[in-house]
């Protein structure tokens, strides 16, 4: 097992001015943390809205301009500066976008693929390598030559996966690769990333559908109000529950069969309200005054990352309250 990347303290706000000379910061990702190993699949999951593809433009390096951000993200243990982001981008670290809408509507599919080579040698290369994935992905030859407007939402997105592993990349991260996919496409799409996943590929599953993390993950980091509350390995999510340490990734898991399996906006306040103290007190049942002034740290607990003074620990395993 290697460690590819490991994402620190990772803040990432907006200032919004408001009437007059006000403003405020808009916190959308709070002191996020965690860890990304080689043949693995880290889920992330969060409501609409909170910050998840921020996430991935932050490791990516293409955070919009007035993007405020702290903390920091290491690949392979070596800071990962503008820089470094700049030269790995679309090489070792890959993006299967969120839209079909990230196709250059303007530009065939074949060249769009293989971007600009000067070199003729470098680009026979790549053009054997575009063939054979367009050949395993189902893509026909035509497709080449044809403009994303002439492509059904399946092909496009199997241009998109095509596209994010023509250099072989060591990280993929693939922001809401399932939604409006009909059913065969879904399990089409946790197949390929699991494929990728054995073959050696890191790879970040952003999504707000526990059901989709839950089928191909190993892992899941679960985001509230922008905050990681808890990061588990996806076996503990099984029987009852118990095996889960954060009351709201408890009380998600045990809600499963009544909700439509999505993180609806509506389970979290907006983010003009991220409460002091612990971001989930407003809702939590087993809430102290010190949950309420005080914000808990993201601490290790067997084996898992829990941000809880109070995580739901089975009686045989004792944990002490934390600090
Ligand atoms: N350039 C920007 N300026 C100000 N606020 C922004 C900007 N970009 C994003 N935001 C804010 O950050 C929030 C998070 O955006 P993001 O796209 O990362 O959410 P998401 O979790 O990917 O949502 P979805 O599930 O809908 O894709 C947005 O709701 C928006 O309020
Ligand atoms: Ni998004």
């Amino acid at each position: 097992m290697m460690k590819l990347l490991d994402v620190e303290k990772l803040s990432i706000s907006f200032t919004q001015y408001l009437k007059g000379l006000q403003q405020t910061e808009l916190h959308v990702i709070s002191d996020l943390t965690m860890t990304l190993n080689d043949h693995e699949i880290l889920a992330v999951l969060g409501s609409s809205g909170s910050g998840k593809s921020l996430l991935a433009e932050s490791i990516l390096g293409i955070l919009p301009n007035n993007a405020n951000t702290s903390g920091k993200i290491l690949y392979k243990d070596e800071l990962l500066t503008q820089q470094l982001k700049e030269e790995i981008r679309g090489d070792k670290i890959s993006l299967i976008p969120q839209s079909v809408n990230y196709l250059n509507p303007l530009m065939k599919i074949k060249q769009q693929a293989l971007g600009y080579i000067e070199d003729e040698e470098a680009y026979k290369q790549k053009e054997k390598k575009q063939q054979e994935l367009f050949r395993r992905y189902g893509l026909k030859p035509e497709v080449d030559e044809m403009y994303p407007f002439q492509l059904s939402g399946g092909m496009a997105r199997k241009v998109l996966l095509s596209t994010a592993l023509l250099n072989d990349p060591e990280i993929i991260i693939a922001d809401e690769p399932t939604p409006g996919l009909d059913e065969k496409a879904v399990d089409e799409v946790i197949h390929d990333l699991i494929d990728l996943k054995n073959q050696g590929v890191g790879i970040i599953l952003i999504t707000h559908d526990i059901i989709t993390a839950l089928r191909c993950s190993d892992k899941i980091a679960i985001l509230y109000l922008g905050y990681v509350i808890e990061i588990t390995d996806t076996k503990n999510f099984t029987d009852d529950g118990s095996e889960l340490y954060h009351p709201y990734t408890r009380a998600l898991y045990q809600a499963l069969p009544n909700t439509d399996f999505k993180l609806t906006e509506g389970h979290q306040p907006s983010y003009n309200e991220i409460p002091k103290g612990c971001p989930y007190n407003m809702n939590c049942p087993y809430k102290t005054d010190k949950c309420v002034e005080n914000l808990p740290e993201l601490r290790e607990i067997n084996g898992r990352r829990v941000r809880c003074f109070y995580p739901l620990v089975n009686d045989d395993e004792n944990i002490q309250e934390g600090g």
